[in-house]
Protein backbone atom coordinates (compact mmCIF):
# COMPACT_ATOMS: atom_id res chain seq x y z
CA UNK A 1 0.00 0.00 0.00
CA UNK A 2 1.02 3.48 -0.60
CA UNK A 3 0.83 7.06 -0.71
CA UNK A 4 0.38 9.18 -4.23
CA UNK A 5 2.54 11.79 -5.03
CA UNK A 6 -0.14 14.02 -5.39
CA UNK A 7 -3.83 13.89 -4.36
CA UNK A 8 -6.35 14.65 -7.48
CA UNK A 9 -7.17 17.99 -6.01
CA UNK A 10 -3.30 19.06 -5.79
CA UNK A 11 -3.20 17.96 -9.65
CA UNK A 12 -6.48 19.96 -10.33
CA UNK A 13 -5.00 22.99 -8.72
CA UNK A 14 -1.60 22.25 -10.43
CA UNK A 15 -3.48 22.22 -13.82
CA UNK A 16 -1.97 18.87 -14.52
CA UNK A 17 -3.08 16.53 -17.00
CA UNK A 18 -4.30 13.58 -15.29
CA UNK A 19 -1.78 10.43 -15.34
CA UNK A 20 -1.90 7.42 -16.97
CA UNK A 21 -3.16 5.30 -13.72
CA UNK A 22 -6.22 7.64 -13.88
CA UNK A 23 -7.60 6.23 -17.04
CA UNK A 24 -9.75 3.56 -17.01
CA UNK A 25 -9.40 0.35 -18.31
CA UNK A 26 -11.79 0.61 -21.51
CA UNK A 27 -11.64 -3.64 -22.18
CA UNK A 28 -13.05 -3.56 -18.27
CA UNK A 29 -15.58 -0.53 -17.80
CA UNK A 30 -15.89 1.09 -21.26
CA UNK A 31 -15.89 4.74 -22.02
CA UNK A 32 -17.36 7.29 -19.47
CA UNK A 33 -20.95 8.46 -20.58
CA UNK A 34 -21.14 10.99 -18.25
CA UNK A 35 -24.86 11.01 -18.51
CA UNK A 36 -26.65 8.12 -19.16
CA UNK A 37 -30.54 7.91 -18.62
CA UNK A 38 -32.05 8.74 -15.61
CA UNK A 39 -33.00 5.89 -12.69
CA UNK A 40 -36.66 6.58 -11.59
CA UNK A 41 -35.27 5.93 -8.16
CA UNK A 42 -37.98 4.74 -5.22
CA UNK A 43 -38.47 7.79 -2.88
CA UNK A 44 -39.05 5.97 0.87
CA UNK A 45 -40.71 8.64 3.43
CA UNK A 46 -38.86 7.51 6.38
CA UNK A 47 -41.70 8.78 8.56
CA UNK A 48 -43.75 5.92 7.07
CA UNK A 49 -41.06 3.28 6.98
CA UNK A 50 -41.92 1.22 3.86
CA UNK A 51 -39.27 -1.59 2.30
CA UNK A 52 -36.11 -0.11 1.15
CA UNK A 53 -34.58 -2.32 -1.85
CA UNK A 54 -31.31 -1.49 -2.96
CA UNK A 55 -30.71 2.28 -4.20
CA UNK A 56 -33.65 4.55 -2.99
CA UNK A 57 -33.89 8.04 -2.39
CA UNK A 58 -35.66 8.61 1.01
CA UNK A 59 -37.26 11.54 2.22
CA UNK A 60 -38.96 12.27 5.48
CA UNK A 61 -36.09 11.90 7.54
CA UNK A 62 -36.78 14.89 10.33
CA UNK A 63 -33.35 16.30 8.57
CA UNK A 64 -34.11 20.40 7.67
CA UNK A 65 -32.69 21.14 4.03
CA UNK A 66 -30.54 23.62 6.08
CA UNK A 67 -29.09 21.08 7.92
CA UNK A 68 -27.67 19.14 4.86
CA UNK A 69 -26.54 22.20 3.19
CA UNK A 70 -24.54 23.04 6.80
CA UNK A 71 -22.49 19.38 6.43
CA UNK A 72 -22.43 20.17 2.77
CA UNK A 73 -20.95 23.11 3.64
CA UNK A 74 -18.19 22.24 6.63
CA UNK A 75 -17.20 19.05 4.00
CA UNK A 76 -16.27 21.78 1.12
CA UNK A 77 -14.86 24.11 3.47
CA UNK A 78 -12.41 21.39 5.00
CA UNK A 79 -11.69 19.96 1.50
CA UNK A 80 -10.81 23.81 0.49
CA UNK A 81 -8.15 24.15 3.09
CA UNK A 82 -4.42 24.33 2.41
CA UNK A 83 -2.63 21.15 1.34
CA UNK A 84 -0.53 21.81 4.95
CA UNK A 85 -3.69 21.93 6.82
CA UNK A 86 -5.55 18.90 5.63
CA UNK A 87 -2.09 17.09 5.80
CA UNK A 88 -2.40 17.06 9.54
CA UNK A 89 -5.20 14.39 9.02
CA UNK A 90 -3.30 12.04 6.76
CA UNK A 91 -4.46 8.41 6.75
CA UNK A 92 -1.79 6.18 8.16
CA UNK A 93 -0.19 3.80 4.93
CA UNK A 94 -2.32 0.35 7.00
CA UNK A 95 -5.64 1.64 7.59
CA UNK A 96 -8.36 3.49 5.59
CA UNK A 97 -9.02 5.63 8.14
CA UNK A 98 -8.11 9.64 8.03
CA UNK A 99 -7.67 11.71 4.77
CA UNK A 100 -6.39 11.55 1.57
CA UNK A 101 -6.18 10.90 -2.17
CA UNK A 102 -7.29 6.97 -3.64
CA UNK A 103 -5.46 4.31 -1.62
CA UNK A 104 -3.00 2.67 -3.85
CA UNK A 105 -3.45 -1.09 -3.40
CA UNK A 106 -1.44 -2.29 -6.75
CA UNK A 107 0.55 -1.34 -9.68
CA UNK A 108 -2.32 -2.28 -11.95
CA UNK A 109 -5.03 -0.33 -10.06
CA UNK A 110 -7.19 2.15 -12.28
CA UNK A 111 -6.97 5.44 -9.57
CA UNK A 112 -9.65 7.72 -8.77
CA UNK A 113 -9.98 11.24 -9.20
CA UNK A 114 -11.17 11.77 -5.81
CA UNK A 115 -9.82 12.87 -2.45
CA UNK A 116 -11.62 11.79 0.85
CA UNK A 117 -11.72 11.96 4.30
CA UNK A 118 -12.63 8.75 6.43
CA UNK A 119 -13.48 8.56 10.06
CA UNK A 120 -15.02 6.29 12.37
CA UNK A 121 -17.59 7.67 14.26
CA UNK A 122 -19.12 4.13 16.14
CA UNK A 123 -17.92 2.72 18.48
CA UNK A 124 -17.45 5.97 20.44
CA UNK A 125 -14.55 4.56 22.03
CA UNK A 126 -12.52 3.81 19.08
CA UNK A 127 -12.46 7.25 17.28
CA UNK A 128 -9.42 8.89 16.42
CA UNK A 129 -9.76 12.37 17.43
CA UNK A 130 -6.06 13.08 16.13
CA UNK A 131 -7.91 12.61 13.00
CA UNK A 132 -11.39 14.68 12.98
CA UNK A 133 -10.54 18.43 11.65
CA UNK A 134 -9.87 21.32 13.57
CA UNK A 135 -11.14 23.35 10.90
CA UNK A 136 -13.64 24.61 10.05
CA UNK A 137 -14.42 24.94 13.49
CA UNK A 138 -17.93 23.04 13.80
CA UNK A 139 -16.60 20.17 11.67
CA UNK A 140 -16.67 17.87 14.34
CA UNK A 141 -19.70 18.93 15.78
CA UNK A 142 -21.32 19.07 12.46
CA UNK A 143 -20.20 15.13 11.74
CA UNK A 144 -20.83 14.02 15.34
CA UNK A 145 -24.74 15.27 15.28
CA UNK A 146 -25.09 14.75 11.44
CA UNK A 147 -24.07 11.07 11.95
CA UNK A 148 -26.23 10.55 14.99
CA UNK A 149 -29.05 11.42 12.85
CA UNK A 150 -28.20 9.20 10.37
CA UNK A 151 -28.29 6.19 12.64
CA UNK A 152 -31.80 6.95 13.47
CA UNK A 153 -32.47 6.97 9.87
CA UNK A 154 -30.33 3.59 9.70
CA UNK A 155 -31.71 1.86 12.39
CA UNK A 156 -35.65 2.90 11.47
CA UNK A 157 -34.87 1.27 7.46
CA UNK A 158 -33.44 -1.77 9.44
CA UNK A 159 -36.11 -2.13 11.48
CA UNK A 160 -38.71 -1.82 8.36
CA UNK A 161 -37.05 -3.79 6.18
CA UNK A 162 -36.65 -6.55 8.95
CA UNK A 163 -40.95 -6.33 9.51
CA UNK A 164 -41.39 -6.17 5.63
CA UNK A 165 -39.68 -9.51 5.52
CA UNK A 166 -42.17 -10.61 8.35
CA UNK A 167 -38.80 -11.06 10.85
CA UNK A 168 -38.48 -9.91 14.38
CA UNK A 169 -37.93 -6.27 14.02
CA UNK A 170 -34.38 -6.16 15.58
CA UNK A 171 -33.08 -9.24 13.07
CA UNK A 172 -30.48 -7.34 11.28
CA UNK A 173 -29.76 -4.75 14.22
CA UNK A 174 -28.94 -7.65 16.24
CA UNK A 175 -26.72 -9.29 14.03
CA UNK A 176 -24.73 -5.98 13.98
CA UNK A 177 -23.81 -6.19 17.59
CA UNK A 178 -23.78 -3.59 20.25
CA UNK A 179 -20.14 -2.37 18.62
CA UNK A 180 -21.46 -1.73 15.46
CA UNK A 181 -19.75 0.60 13.34
CA UNK A 182 -20.38 4.06 11.82
CA UNK A 183 -18.46 5.68 9.67
CA UNK A 184 -18.68 9.03 7.45
CA UNK A 185 -16.77 9.31 4.72
CA UNK A 186 -16.48 12.82 3.03
CA UNK A 187 -15.85 12.49 -0.74
CA UNK A 188 -13.94 15.38 -3.06
CA UNK A 189 -14.07 15.43 -6.79
CA UNK A 190 -12.37 18.24 -8.28
CA UNK A 191 -12.85 19.25 -11.56
CA UNK A 192 -10.88 16.42 -14.09
CA UNK A 193 -9.81 17.67 -17.31
CA UNK A 194 -10.83 14.03 -18.84
CA UNK A 195 -14.51 13.43 -17.36
CA UNK A 196 -14.80 11.04 -20.44
CA UNK A 197 -11.93 8.83 -19.08
CA UNK A 198 -11.19 9.05 -15.67
CA UNK A 199 -13.91 8.38 -12.66
CA UNK A 200 -14.02 9.72 -9.84
CA UNK A 201 -14.93 6.36 -7.98
CA UNK A 202 -14.64 2.92 -9.60
CA UNK A 203 -17.76 0.59 -10.04
CA UNK A 204 -17.96 -0.77 -6.43
CA UNK A 205 -20.87 -1.99 -4.31
CA UNK A 206 -20.55 -0.76 -0.79
CA UNK A 207 -19.07 -3.01 2.15
CA UNK A 208 -21.69 -1.60 4.39
CA UNK A 209 -25.23 -2.94 6.06
CA UNK A 210 -26.61 0.19 4.24
CA UNK A 211 -25.22 3.68 3.27
CA UNK A 212 -26.94 6.96 3.57
CA UNK A 213 -25.59 9.28 1.39
CA UNK A 214 -25.76 12.94 0.89
CA UNK A 215 -25.08 14.24 -2.55
CA UNK A 216 -23.65 17.41 -3.90
CA UNK A 217 -26.65 19.68 -4.12
CA UNK A 218 -26.33 20.72 -7.93
CA UNK A 219 -23.87 18.98 -9.24
CA UNK A 220 -25.05 15.37 -10.40
CA UNK A 221 -22.22 12.18 -10.31
CA UNK A 222 -23.65 8.92 -9.53
CA UNK A 223 -24.38 6.16 -12.01
CA UNK A 224 -26.05 2.73 -10.63
CA UNK A 225 -25.76 -0.12 -12.80
CA UNK A 226 -29.03 -2.25 -13.40
CA UNK A 227 -29.67 -4.88 -16.06
CA UNK A 228 -25.79 -3.97 -16.90
CA UNK A 229 -26.63 -0.33 -18.24
CA UNK A 230 -25.74 2.72 -16.37
CA UNK A 231 -28.16 5.04 -14.74
CA UNK A 232 -27.73 8.59 -13.55
CA UNK A 233 -29.12 9.13 -10.18
CA UNK A 234 -30.68 12.80 -10.23
CA UNK A 235 -30.26 14.99 -7.60
CA UNK A 236 -33.20 15.83 -4.70
CA UNK A 237 -31.72 18.27 -3.09
CA UNK A 238 -33.48 17.18 0.06
CA UNK A 239 -33.74 13.66 0.14
CA UNK A 240 -30.50 11.26 0.96
CA UNK A 241 -29.76 8.19 -1.27
CA UNK A 242 -30.17 4.87 0.61
CA UNK A 243 -27.33 2.11 -1.07
CA UNK A 244 -27.80 -1.23 0.11
CA UNK A 245 -24.65 -2.41 1.27
CA UNK A 246 -23.27 -6.62 0.68
CA UNK A 247 -23.68 -7.26 4.31
CA UNK A 248 -27.24 -6.50 4.26
CA UNK A 249 -27.64 -8.81 0.90
CA UNK A 250 -25.81 -11.20 2.97
CA UNK A 251 -28.20 -10.72 5.65
CA UNK A 252 -31.28 -10.99 3.75
CA UNK A 253 -30.04 -13.78 1.84
CA UNK A 254 -29.78 -12.50 -1.55
CA UNK A 255 -33.45 -10.52 -1.45
CA UNK A 256 -32.20 -6.94 -1.29
CA UNK A 257 -29.47 -6.38 -3.43
CA UNK A 258 -26.47 -3.93 -3.22
CA UNK A 259 -25.64 -2.01 -6.41
CA UNK A 260 -23.12 -1.46 -8.35
CA UNK A 261 -22.20 2.31 -8.50
CA UNK A 262 -19.82 4.70 -9.34
CA UNK A 263 -19.13 8.38 -9.28
CA UNK A 264 -18.48 10.45 -12.56
CA UNK A 265 -16.09 13.05 -13.05
CA UNK A 266 -17.05 16.76 -14.29
CA UNK A 267 -14.69 18.97 -16.17
CA UNK A 268 -15.73 22.57 -14.55
CA UNK A 269 -17.52 22.07 -11.55
CA UNK A 270 -16.00 20.37 -8.17
CA UNK A 271 -18.69 18.11 -6.64
CA UNK A 272 -18.92 16.40 -2.99
CA UNK A 273 -20.59 13.78 -1.58
CA UNK A 274 -21.08 12.45 2.50
CA UNK A 275 -21.41 8.79 2.92
CA UNK A 276 -22.39 7.75 6.23
CA UNK A 277 -22.38 3.79 6.57
CA UNK A 278 -22.87 1.39 9.30
CA UNK A 279 -20.98 -2.58 9.68
CA UNK A 280 -21.13 -5.41 12.05
CA UNK A 281 -18.80 -5.42 14.72
CA UNK A 282 -16.19 -7.31 13.18
CA UNK A 283 -15.76 -9.79 15.58
CA UNK A 284 -19.28 -11.10 15.14
CA UNK A 285 -20.31 -13.55 12.71
CA UNK A 286 -23.02 -12.10 10.09
CA UNK A 287 -25.53 -14.82 8.15
CA UNK A 288 -28.63 -15.19 6.18
CA UNK A 289 -31.39 -14.67 8.77
CA UNK A 290 -32.84 -17.86 9.31
CA UNK A 291 -36.31 -16.60 8.78
CA UNK A 292 -35.23 -15.76 4.99
CA UNK A 293 -33.80 -19.58 4.18
CA UNK A 294 -35.96 -22.27 3.11
CA UNK A 295 -36.50 -25.15 0.52
CA UNK A 296 -37.14 -22.92 -2.48
CA UNK A 297 -34.96 -20.26 -1.63
CA UNK A 298 -31.59 -21.89 0.03
CA UNK A 299 -29.18 -20.35 2.07
CA UNK A 300 -26.85 -18.21 -0.39
CA UNK A 301 -24.16 -17.23 1.97
CA UNK A 302 -21.90 -18.71 4.47
CA UNK A 303 -21.48 -17.46 8.21
CA UNK A 304 -18.84 -14.46 7.69
CA UNK A 305 -16.67 -12.40 10.13
CA UNK A 306 -15.02 -9.25 9.28
CA UNK A 307 -16.45 -8.74 5.78
CA UNK A 308 -14.60 -5.19 5.75
CA UNK A 309 -11.17 -7.05 5.85
CA UNK A 310 -12.69 -9.47 2.93
CA UNK A 311 -13.69 -6.72 1.07
CA UNK A 312 -10.44 -4.71 1.18
CA UNK A 313 -8.23 -8.34 0.48
CA UNK A 314 -10.88 -8.95 -2.67
CA UNK A 315 -10.74 -5.18 -3.72
CA UNK A 316 -6.60 -6.20 -4.19
CA UNK A 317 -7.09 -8.80 -5.63
CA UNK A 318 -9.48 -7.67 -8.39
CA UNK A 319 -11.95 -10.13 -7.14
CA UNK A 320 -15.93 -9.46 -6.03
CA UNK A 321 -16.05 -9.95 -2.50
CA UNK A 322 -19.89 -10.87 -2.57
CA UNK A 323 -19.06 -14.13 -4.26
CA UNK A 324 -16.19 -15.17 -2.49
CA UNK A 325 -18.70 -15.64 0.34
CA UNK A 326 -21.26 -17.59 -1.31
CA UNK A 327 -21.40 -20.95 -0.83
O1 LIG B 1 -20.07 10.36 -4.55
C1 LIG B 1 -20.97 9.58 -4.76
O2 LIG B 1 -22.05 9.93 -5.27
C2 LIG B 1 -20.79 8.11 -4.44
C3 LIG B 1 -20.02 7.85 -3.18
C4 LIG B 1 -19.94 6.40 -2.85
O3 LIG B 1 -20.41 5.55 -3.56
C5 LIG B 1 -19.24 5.96 -1.63
O4 LIG B 1 -18.68 6.81 -0.91
O5 LIG B 1 -19.26 4.73 -1.37
FE1 LIG C 1 -20.39 3.57 -2.64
Amino acid sequence: MGSLAKTAHEMAIDGDEPPPRYFINESTFGSVDASPPPLPIPTIDISLLSLPSSGEEAIGHGIPDSYLDKVREVAKQFFLLPMEEKKKYSRGEKDGEGYGGDLVVSEKQVLDWSDRLTLKVLPEDERRPNLWPEFPAEFREVLHEYTMKIKYVLDTLFKATARSLNLEEDAFLNQFGDRARLTGRFNFYPPCPRPDQVLGLKPHSDRSGMTVLLQDREVEGLHVLKDNQWFRVPIIPHALVVNVGDQMQIMTNGIIKSPIHRAVTNRMRLRISVAVSNEAEPEKEIGPAEGLIDEERPRLYRNVKNYGAINFQCFQRGEVAIDTVKI
